[in-house]
């Protein structure tokens, strides 16, 4: 509330007066308007809500290809859930039920649970065997906001329609807690070691959390139950169950994960994978392996994931995406970090590049068709996206510079951990109180030109987004095949802060393939599918740099956006590749001189630094942090024979 100089508040917003018509009779009387036709007040009430189709089928209707009776689909449904959720220990399934505990007046007339209510016994978790767990599947985004709203602190509607919800203590993965399964399997299969994301731990403790995260979720009224795809491409989709305790995963994997259609559902089976997430309770420290609260394991023997300890829901999409880049190598299919779309004339752009590099905002372009923001496989027959929604950040978010974000950002939306104003309930993007990785979650037809199915055909150009705070390396170079090899591999940026939790300011950071948190097995093996792919398609490699020019992180400053935009659109109208190009030192990188709408004096970095002896020396020093990284990869071959892992060493810095 401001202040008014008289240090009486100001109030927010008067309300209008009251004002009584003295024209009409003084006298008061009964509405002689048309009564609702309803003898009580539940009756009313119940006329609110017109039987529809929802999400979830209704009893009676005959899907497309429904084989058997609706009551007896409706059976093995809960019967699929009950052993989604049961105890390994305790060999049986809870009982489940369908529809809210707390909704009585509501089930009479809801669709979930018209057949199958059964009082909910108010018990304590000894008396697990004789509970029941409600089970609230695939709830449509007003029925979850619904739930939020009255149950998960923290929970409002913003001014623009979205649902505000904040993740807890954790507002970022937490990659160092991130754990696999290793058994005989994936002991040969998996990348384990020095710079593996794959942390280790048996399959007991992998059950000891498993039944830990079961029993939370069983101890609670209710739980969520999504059923849903990944992977546009259909000859290579994979149906997910996620389990989870809050109406925000819930809403949040709906957005995420491909919604599936009524016919889809009814015929959805058994889930190919399976999420549980008891993020809201931590893990015992006392379990071997557990070095912290949380724990994030993965079993791609069992295809389950549990997650404990960490509220954060990019933690769920992450991990799938982990997931897939171990099933999608399996079938020649290459799986990318990247975002991905395809000009009016059919041609593809990929963009890799780490967390808050730019893939999500350069690949959300008016002029474009967007494929996808972040998950994308490519295969014999194209690029699809793995997805059914987007994940942007929103910090500092404008609808100037990210309209079709900005506009995204409505009913359905989820918004992690923003701030907003009490009253007006407008968001303020530019608010870090609570976390700078703030998040909006949306499904991807938010975005007017969403390609609908997100697939696309064989790419054209591949980009390689670093956010260089170190303020050297050119805002774009074209690349040799081996020189987007050495770079994919490498995986630089200067990681911004907020997304992986601890960090809080820029640091260089090398992560293999542009995602080693999400890769599964060597870096090489992605990097020799994806030379490949590139070369047999003839796709071109960009190095964009996001980040500063004009000095280093506290000196200069970003990159501006609408300059970025500028080289990216040079990029798909094939005009960059016709430019004239210099070479630079060290890098040996090929810079354009000029680019309509870029000033030319920030294609070279070293035009921006006034210093030029701290310039040098900055360049010689990524150098080598690049020469240091890229150690641990001299040994690997790519491709068939030696002669590309040859050209791609020195495809590096020379210096
Ligand atoms: N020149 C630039 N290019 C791309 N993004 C920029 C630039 N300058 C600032 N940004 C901001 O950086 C962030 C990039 O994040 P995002 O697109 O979500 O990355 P990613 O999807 O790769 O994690 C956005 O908040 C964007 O507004
Ligand atoms: C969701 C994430 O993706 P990104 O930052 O790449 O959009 C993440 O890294 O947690
Ligand atoms: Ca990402
Ligand atoms: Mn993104």
């Amino acid at each position: 509330m401001a202040a008014n100089g008289t240090g009486i508040p100001t109030p927010r917003s008067p309300l209008a007066r009251i004002l009584t018509d003295k024209k009409r009779d003084a006298i008061c009387h009964d509405d002689s308007g048309k009564s609702v036709k309803a003898q009580t007040i539940d009756e009313l009430h119940s006329l609110q809500r017109k039987r529809s189709a929802p999400t979830t089928p209704l009893e009676g209707t005959q899907g497309a290809f429904a084989t058997v009776s609706e009551d007896e689909r409706q059976r093995q449904q809960l019967q699929s859930i009950s052993a989604s959720l049961a105890s390994l220990t305790r060999g049986t399934g809870p009982k489940v039920v369908r529809g809210d505990p707390a909704a009585k007046s509501t089930q009479s007339v809801s669709h979930v649970t018209h057949h199958h209510h059964v009082e909910a016994p108010t018990i304590s978790v000894s008396d697990s065997s004789l509970k029941f767990t409600h089970v609230l599947y695939n709830l449509s985004p007003a029925e979850l906001y619904e739930q939020a709203i009255m149950y998960e602190k923290g929970s409002f509607i913003t001014s623009s329609g979205a649902l505000a919800t904040m993740s807890g203590a954790k507002t970022g993965r937490s990659p160092r807690d991130k754990r696999i399964v290793i058994d005989d399997t994936t002991q040969d299969e998996l990348w384990w070691g020095k710079g593996s994301p794959n942390i280790e731990i048996d399959e007991h403790t992998f059950m000891v959390n498993r039944e830990r995260a079961v029993d939370y979720l069983n101890s609670l009224d209710k739980v969520f139950v999504n059923d849903q795809f990944l992977n546009w491409d259909p000859q290579n989709r994979i149906k997910v169950r996620i389990v989870s305790a809050r109406a925000y995963h819930s809403l949040f994997m709906h957005n995420m994960c491909i919604r599936p259609t009524i016919e889809e559902l009814e015929n959805f089976g058994t889930p190919d994978f399976t999420i549980y997430n008891a993020g809201q309770f931590p893990c015992n420290r006392y379990t071997h392996y557990m070095t912290s609260s949380t724990s994030i394991d993965l079993n791609l023997a069992r295809r389950e994931m549990v997650i404990l300890g960490t509220q954060y829901a990019g933690e769920m999409k992450k991990g799938l995406f982990s997931v897939m880049h171990y099933l999608m190598p399996k079938r020649q299919i290459l799986s990318l970090h990247s975002g991905c779309n395809m000009g009016k004339d059919g041609d593809v752009a990929l963009f890799f590049g780490l967390s808050g590099t730019g893939k999500t905002t350069l690949s959300t372009d008016h002029n474009r068709y967007l494929i996808g923001d972040d998950e994308h496989c490519w295969s014999d027959n194209g690029v699809s996206n793995i997805e059914g929604g987007c994940y942007a950040k929103c910090i500092d978010l404008s609808r100037e510079k990210e309209p079709d974000i900005w506009n995204a950002i409505k009913f359905g939306t989820v918004l992690e951990n923003i701030v907003f104003d009490e009253y007006t309930r407008e968001v303020d993007y530019a608010d870090k109180s609570v976390t700078e990785n703030t998040r909006a979650a949306y499904p991807i037809e938010y975005i007017p030109n969403a390609k609908i199915p997100c697939v696309g055909p064989h790419p054209k150009n591949v980009i390689l987004l670093a956010c260089d705070a170190f303020g050297v390396l050119p805002p774009v170079s074209k690349l040799s095949l081996a020189q987007t090899m050495y770079h994919f591999i490498s995986g630089y940026t200067a990681l911004v802060a907020g997304t992986e939790d601890g960090i809080k300011e820029p640091t260089a950071t090398f992560s293999a393939c542009f995602g080693a948190a999400f890769i599964m097995l060597h870096p090489t093996k992605y990097a020799a599918m994806l030379a490949e792919k590139m070369q047999k398609h003839g796709a071109t490699g960009w190095l964009v740099n996001t980040g500063w020019s004009g000095g280093s992180y506290g000196t200069g400053n970003r990159i501006k956006l609408a300059y970025t935009r500028k080289i990216i659109d040079a990029i798909h109208s094939g005009s960059l590749l016709n430019a004239t190009y210099e070479k630079t030192e060290v890098f040996g990188l090929e810079i354009p001189t000029a680019i309509e709408g870029v000033p030319s004096e920030i294609l070279h970095p070293e035009n921006t630094w006034g210093d030029k002896h701290a310039y040098k020396n900055t360049l010689l020093k990524l150098a080598g942090l690049f020469k240091n990284n890229f150690e641990t990869f001299t040994n690997y071959k790519i491709g068939k024979d030696n002669k590309l892992t040859e050209e791609i060493l020195a495809a590096g810095p020379n210096f």
